[in-house]
This record gives structure tokens, sequence and C-alpha cells, in this order.
């Protein structure tokens, strides 16, 4: 399969407005797609080499000069290959072995896939609608459920393994996706409730959980082996060696946990959750004695041979607490007074709590109404798309952030408001530093990005607005924070901004 025709086909889907119309695109490319090269296309298509993410810039991108081939001739194969040779070239001295990689493929490719691949390798591709359209074409093509197919990558975490299998065995490859100790899997994810009220209402018998404002971990343990995975399922255990020990000292021999993690003051206070990242990539001692982190786990999905994804809530929480104890996030199983659970967790420093059908299965990867949130405040995670040059004490520094929601449907960001409020001294020089590089144009006033970074913002509500093309523009929009775990593809959506609009009942943020 050529190259040629994966970048037509993502071309066809940015071309496209229907969700169903690009379910087509991508369903005739599967169809004809060789076996052994349909899971690389998946991956190409879905914005992520086979390889996951490789690490290279724009800027050392766009420095490798090499005239474009005339004609389209790279094959969906020698690409894949390419890839692979420099995701395996690490260490000193291999700068130059993988521009040299990098030179000999840029040269084999024409402006337009040129182009596909720079996208590609910066990770601009990456967009979590696209994984949802492929995941319904994949079923179209190989003519198998949806759902047999969004379980498997889940499962996997891999869509393009997903795939295959589907292609290749159908249902039956299909059914045969386990949870397997040691490969992530998505985590479930919760939806906003209006107030505690709604939440208790709308599910009947709850769990009630302290929510904490840490960072996701999902910890797998087999004998002595134990891994510790980010909420985007990358690898952190080599950071984390507290965590990994106490969990290697739980009363289990296997076991898939899933909880939050935060180091806290000296008086038991929650520290900010910038210092909690800060560990996800530092092995310096000091700095792990100086921020211990804790785990709070909320979530037992496979112990001791038994898969648990399936089971309610109820059995898994009997579970973790048989194996976690003392490390399970404060709450209460279906308390008198959630009220109160609610006013201790604020009280404590925490954001809020989580209610959870105590019925429900674990729903790998999907944000569904089983597990809501509840906060005091409206918080949204949206895409930077360029800031403005300050004023007065601000002069010489990228300040006024020009805010984006995610489209649905795969398309860019959409514009829904500007803040500057709430940057600290610290966050301005930070983004000062960090936006130029991945900059895709400018002018007097303003930098414009490529859509890579995402900030937490805190705001009172949102309007109608004839100015923004998304029909809503922000309220009082304030900074809270980047979000280095979240992808593009996590930010929240424009219909997730939209049902804040006044007289909107579903109240979501
Ligand atoms: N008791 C808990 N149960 C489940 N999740 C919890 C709990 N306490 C804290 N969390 C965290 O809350 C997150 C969900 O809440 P929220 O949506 O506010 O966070 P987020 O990271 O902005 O968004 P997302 O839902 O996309 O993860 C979970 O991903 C988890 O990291």
């Amino acid at each position: 399969m050529r190259l040629h025709d994966v970048v037509t086909a993502s071309a066809g889907l940015t071309a496209r407005r229907s969700r169903k119309a690009k379910v087509d695109v991508l369903a005739e490319l599967l169809t004809g797609a060789p076996a052994d090269e349909l899971a690389a296309a998946v991956a190409f298509l879905t914005g992520t080499p086979t390889q996951g993410r490789i690490g290279v810039g724009w800027r050392t991108l766009s420095q490798l000069r090499a005239a474009p081939a005339e004609s389209p001739r790279l094959t969906v194969g020698e690409v894949d290959s390419a890839l692979g040779e420099l995701a395996a070239t690490t260490g000193s001295g291999s700068a130059r072995r993988r521009s040299e990689l990098l030179r000999s493929l840029l040269s084999r490719a024409t402006a337009e896939e040129r182009d596909f691949l720079f996208r590609l390798l910066t990770g601009e591709l990456r967009q979590g609608a696209l994984e949802g359209v492929m995941v319904e074409a994949v079923a179209a093509a190989a003519d198998v459920p949806a759902d047999a197919v969004r379980r498997a990558f889940m499962l996997s975490g891999r869509l393009p393994a997903a795939a295959h299998a589907a292609m290749s065995g159908g249902t039956a490859a299909l059914e045969a996706f386990r949870i397997e100790v040691g490969r992530p899997l998505r985590p479930m994810l919760a939806s906003p409730a209006e107030s505690l009220a709604a939440a208790t209402a709308e599910l009947g018998a709850v769990a009630v959980e302290y929510k904490l404002d840490g960072a996701r971990i999902q910890v797998h343990r087999r004998d002595d082996d134990v891994r510790v995975y980010t909420r985007t399922l990358r690898e952190i255990t080599a950071y984390v060696t507290e965590l990994t020990d106490l969990v290697r000292g739980l009363p289990c021999r296997s076991v898939v946990l899933d909880g939050e993690t935060l180091a806290l003051t000296d008086d038991g206070r929650p520290r900010p959750f910038q210092e909690t990242m800060s560990r996800f990539g530092s092995t310096r001692a000091e700095q792990v004695r100086a921020l211990l982190l804790r785990p709070y786990f909320f979530d037992c999905l496979h112990l001791d041979g038994t898969d648990l994804l399936d089971a309610p809530l109820r059995e898994r929480r009997e579970a973790l607490r048989g194996v976690a104890g003392d490390h399970v996030v404060p709450g209460e199983q279906e308390p008198g007074d959630p009220a109160a659970i609610l006013a201790a967790s604020l009280e404590a420093g925490h954001e809020g709590v989580m209610v959870k059908d105590l019925d429900s299965p674990y729903a790998a990867g999907r944000r569904g109404r089983a597990w809501l949130k509840v906060k005091p405040v409206h918080t949204l995670d949206l895409v930077v798309l360029g800031a403005e040059w300050g004023h007065g004490r601000r002069r010489g520094y990228l300040s006024n952030l020009h805010l984006g929601a995610r489209d649905p449907d795969g398309g860019p960001p959409i514009m829904v408001g500007k803040t500057f409020k709430g940057l600290t001294d610290e966050l301005l020089a930070w983004q000062t530093a960090e936006l130029p590089r991945h900059e895709s144009r400018r002018d007097d006033w303003t930098v414009y990005v490529r859509p890579a970074l995402v900030v937490e913002i805190e705001l009172d509500g949102v309007q109608i607005s004839t100015r923004y093309p998304g029909g809503v523009a922000l309220r009082f929009a304030r900074v809270l924070r980047y979000r280095p775990d979240k992808e593009v593809a996590d930010a929240d959506t424009i219909d997730a901004v939209r049902a804040l609009l006044p007289g909107n009942d579903s109240g979501e943020a």
C-alpha cells in the first residue's frame, strides 16, 4: 500500500464534515489494505506511529533540507520500518544517525507526503475523535460490531492491534483480548454533575469518594515486577520507586490497581498538582525525598488471576479493600450523609467528590455517567491556539492566551475565548519560551501555535457569542495550570462548552 493512499484518505477526512462520510473514507481504505500493512495504516491515520511517540521536534524536521521526490513511491511498510529504526536509535551519539534516517526517509517523500510525515512525527495528527471514527470504520470493514472493536482497543490500548485482529479473525479474535497484567489499559473517565444531589439522585446505590487533585496512576504487579503508568499510558515506573516499593509489599501475587497519586505537605494537605507532575520525569534522589508521592487507590481491575473489569464496582471495592487497605481513597459506600463527605473533602483541601454507581462495570476508556464528578467550580481543559504579547509589566512576555475547544468530529479546535488572568510570573516566563516551539505563524501582536498544549481554565460560565465561531464565549476565565498529562485529544469539546450555557440543564463542564 502506498503512503500516498493514506495521505489522500487523511486529507479526505479533513475535507468531510459528516462522521458517516469520514467512516466511509477509512473503511474503503482498510478494505483494500494488505494484512501486513494494515496496522501501520491504522496507526498513521490516527496520528501515532506503530512504535508510539518517536520524539522528533518540528525544529529538527524543518532543519533537514532535502528536495522532495517527484512522484509518490513510498509504501506504508517502508515508512513503518524506517520509523521503527528511528525509534530504536537512542542513546548518546544517536542524534546524527537519527538525522540521517530522517533525511533519507524525507528525501523519498513527495511534498505532500512530507507534510503528512511532519504532522505524524510531531503529534499534530493525533486526535481522540479520529480514534472513534476509526473504530467504526474497522467495524464496517471487518463486518463486526463496533463495541467488540472498541473493547479490544481499550484492553490493549492499541487500535492497530485491534484492527488487525478484527480484519484477520473477526469477532472471535477480538473477544480473545483480555486484561493483561503489565499491559496498561485506557482509564475509565468521569462526567460532570450539576450538584451532589443531582448525582446521587441519578445513580441509586453509590460510593462517594474524595476527588483528589493529583495525577492518575495505573499500577500493574506480577510477583515482584511492578509497573506504573500515567493517564495517557506512559510508563513512569523508574521515577516513582516509593510507589513500586509500596505495591510490592501488598498482600497479593498479581494485581492491577487504578488510583491517584499526590504529595502532601507536612501538615497533610495536598501539594500543588505541578509538583506531583514534576516527579514523573525525574529520578533525582533529593527530589524524591522532598516530594514523597502517596497512592490513593480507588479501583481494582485484576487480583490474583481473576479479572474484575466486568464485575460491579461493589465487588471491585471489596477486592480493593482487601488488597490495598490503608491506601484506598477516603470515601464511603452508600453513605447516610453524602454532603458531609463533600464538605470534609473540600475542608482537607481536595477538589470535591466522585459519585460512583456501585452496580457498574469498569468501562475502560469511556467517559460515561457511572462516575460523576462534583466540584464547586467549573473547569475546562482547552487547547492553546496562540498568545498575545503583553503590555506594561508584562512587556516582552507572551500573555493573553487564545483558547480553543476540541471539535468532536476531528476538525481543528474552535476558539472560545482569551485570558491572561491567573498567569503567574513563572507561567508567563514558561509560556514565552514554550509557545514559539509550536509556532505556526505570527503577526505584530500574536504568536499563533499548532495545537499541542492543553491548559486548564476555571470560569464562571459561558455566554452566547457572535464573535467566536462556535457561538459561545467563556465568562471570567482564568488559567489554573497547564496540563502536561493531557493531549489535545483529551481536551474538552465544543459541546462541553455549550453545555454550560444558561438554561442548559445538563450543567456539564
Ligand atoms: N476518587 C476518585 N475516583 C476517580 N478518579 C479520581 C478520584 N479522585 C481523583 N480522581 C481523578 O479525577 C479525574 C477525573 O476528573 P476530572 O475530569 O476533573 O479530571 P481531569 O483529569 O481534568 O479529567 P478527566 O476526567 O479527563 O480525567 C480522574 O482521571 C482521576 O485522575
